[in-house]
């Protein structure tokens, strides 16, 4: 029995990220949380021919406690997207509070599940439900997840595309490491399944690199102010939520790379630090799921000096990006204090 949480169900994300959950035989029950239109939601998909019963919920009547109740995992897609000529950072202000509150609800009714935070900015939000779970008692680093499978799925087309043969891309693997906005995104083509081209330019190369870092700015341009990546977005975070299932439910040897506490492994942690040369308290690296969540966080391995750049570039920001995540938590509950009884 695996019971599926969408918090953000009725958005561009949630509705078909819903949909792929509801086609996934081994879900047994999903629960669609939103501040709008999840009962309509939940009865179109409750027709489909799958095991999933579903059940829409909305704020009023406890409905995000409903929602979650006997969760196993959750997954939040809640929060607003991004316009034309926006960054991440700049959803924090809104997204920032949207997390906090749901993870306060999930740590309070359902502080066991596995919490795969899409929101952005994904290198602030996770640190936000990692701050409220400890503010809780309930934090366990081994069950939170920053969802990056999206730039994973982008490599592996855009690199099968260099190939000239886009029907490679469901095996080919590259691993992308950091984080998820921008220069914080490093994908390893060293380590590709499928090498590149022997000899590819530089410019091909670090146009390649560039294209898998900035593939969110993309779809947000070429949406025109109608939001960003949703489709190419449920289709990865399925994929993930699959494999926390899989691997949940039993099966060894799931590995895929996505943003997760330092904490959750510390041997594995202690190696990459290593090759970071400093300390960091989250980071996207190759991660072994398993029954109880995080496994083993591998290290980065080989990488070309090329690389080792992109992770140099990608690290002050990373700092800063948690950082600003942790000190949100930090400052609401100071400010709660401060006014008196709260909800927190
Ligand atoms: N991690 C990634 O790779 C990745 C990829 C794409 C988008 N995103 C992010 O995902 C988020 C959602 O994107 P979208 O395109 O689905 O946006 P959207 O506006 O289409 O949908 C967001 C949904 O969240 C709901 N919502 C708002 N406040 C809520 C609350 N307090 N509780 C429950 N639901 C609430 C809204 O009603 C809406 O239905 C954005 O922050 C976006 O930047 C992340
Ligand atoms: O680009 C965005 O804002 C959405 C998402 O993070 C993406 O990578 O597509």
């Amino acid at each position: 029995m695996v019971k599926a949480v969408v918090l953000g169900a009725a958005g561009g994300i949630g509705q078909p990220l819903a949909l792929l959950l509801k086609a996934n035989p081994l879900v047994t029950e999903l629960g669609l949380f939103d501040i709008v239109n999840t009962p309509g939601v939940a009865a179109d998909l409750s027709h489909i021919s799958t095991p999933a019963k579903v059940e829409g919920y909305l704020p009023p009547d406890d409905g995000l406690k409903k929602a979650l109740t006997g969760a196993d995992i959750v997954v939040i897609p809640a929060g607003v997207p991004r316009k034309p000529g926006m960054t991440r950072d700049d959803l924090f202000k809104i997204n920032a509070g949207i997390v906090k509150d749901l993870a306060t609800g999930i740590a309070t009714t359902a502080p066991k599940a596995f919490v795969l935070v899409i929101s952005n900015p994904v290198n602030s939000t996770v640190p936000i439900v990692a701050e409220v779970f400890k503010k809780h008692n309930v934090y366990d680093p081994k069950r939170l997840f920053g969802v990056t499978t999206l730039d994973v799925v982008r490599a592996s087309t855009f690199v099968s595309e260099i190939l000239g043969n886009l029907s490679l891309s469901k095996e080919v693997v590259v691993p992308v490491v950091g984080g998820h906005s921008g220069v914080t995104i490093v994908p390893l083509l060293s380590q590709s399944s499928h090498p590149l081209p022997a000899g590819i330019a530089t410019s091909d190369y670090e146009a390649l690199v560039k294209r898998i870092q900035f593939g969110g700015d993309e779809v947000v341009k070429a949406k025109q102010g109608a939001g960003s990546a949703t489709l190419s977005m449920a289709f990865a975070g399925a994929e993930f939520a699959g494999k926390v299932i899989r691997a949940v439910k039993g099966e060894k040897g799931i590995t895929a790379p996505t943003f997760v506490s330092l904490a959750s492994d510390p041997a594995g942690a202690a190696a990459l630090t290593k090759e970071l040369g400093q300390e960091l308290e989250f980071f996207s690296s190759t991660v072994e799921l398993g029954t109880e969540g995080v496994v083993k966080i591998h290290p980065l391995g080989t990488i070309t000096d090329a690389e080792k750049a992109l992770v140099k570039a990608a690290i002050p920001e990373l700092e800063t990006n948690i950082k600003t995540g942790t000190n949100y938590v930090a400052e609401a509950y100071k400010k709660a204090e401060e006014d008196g009884p709260s909800r927190l």
